[in-house]
């Protein structure tokens, strides 16, 4: 089958700073894939070039057989990219489901003429989001008052309003107790294997790791080292002794 995602040859630099070397690999569609290595490895470079947030990367980004390099953003979104955001703080004292709405409303490019028949449909959906990333009981409150873990879950659910192909996840689990990452990743893939979606996600916990991805790319200052499923990469010497055996 056809990968969904091909990255040939990517090359980033900050001035003089290479930060990726020559990145290529394919990911096939459906795929749950995770980007692991030591602190500034270039994975948050990789995923920023996927979702088109950067200048000046060479190469070449293939997603469903066109190069989406020079695309912006809003223009990878249409064509199924999608990614978290943090919510920002001026929607933070509204409601779960305000924000939401919001991300439908967004997602649909929509603003400014909401009929009541588009309303009611966008509400609905919107409830049944929150239904599925498990914050119904929480849609009246304010954003401002969620742990960390639901916040995330609704980062993930405002991402999921576009219904991307193709779901990019930056250290989605950062901060969280190990109990809610494991909670809200379990969550992650059970709907990215339900709705047929690909998945990257860049994560530091290795337990984590092993347990979401089906396979694995290993970065070390902008190249890749290993890749192959967890258990090969958790086998891995060379992995073992630059970045999981703790010596990194
Ligand atoms: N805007 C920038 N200007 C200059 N250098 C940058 C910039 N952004 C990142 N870098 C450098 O590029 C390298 C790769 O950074 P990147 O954030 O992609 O790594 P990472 O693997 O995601 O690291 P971490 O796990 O710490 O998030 C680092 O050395 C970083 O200092």
């Amino acid at each position: 089958m056809q990968p969904i995602l091909s990255a040939r040859h990517i090359r980033k630099a900050y001035g003089a700073f290479i930060a990726l070397k020559d990145i290529s690999f394919d990911i096939p569609r459906g795929e749950r894939h995770a980007l692991i290595g030591p602190n500034g490895a270039g994975k948050s470079t990789f995923i920023a070039c996927i979702a088109g947030q950067l200048p000046g990367v060479e190469g070449e980004m293939i997603f469903k057989g066109e190069n989406i390099l020079a695309l912006p953003p809003a223009r990878l979104a249409k064509r199924g990219i999608g990614r978290t955001f943090q919510i920002s703080r001026a929607f933070l004292h509204m409601s779960v489901l305000e924000n939401m709405m919001a991300a439908y409303v967004i997602a649909s490019g929509k603003w400014a003429s909401l009929s009541g028949r588009v309303y009611a449909e966008k509400i609905d959906r919107a409830h049944a989001m929150l239904e599925t990333v498990g914050l119904a009981e929480r849609s009246r409150d304010t954003v401002a008052d969620l742990s960390l873990g639901d916040r995330k879950r609704l980062e993930f659910g405002m991402a999921l309003a576009a219904d991307p192909d193709l779901l990019l996840l930056d250290e989605p689990t950062a901060g969280m107790s190990i109990k809610e990452r494991h909670f809200l990743m379990e969550m992650v893939a059970e709907r990215v294997d339900a709705t047929g979606k690909t998945l990257i996600f860049v994560e530091h916990d290795i337990d984590v790791v092993m347990k979401i991805a089906r396979r694995v790319t290993v970065m070390v200052r902008g190249a890749i080292l290993a890749q192959g499923s967890p258990e090969d990469i958790k086998a891995n010497d060379e992995v073992q002794a630059v970045y999981l055996g703790g010596g990194h």
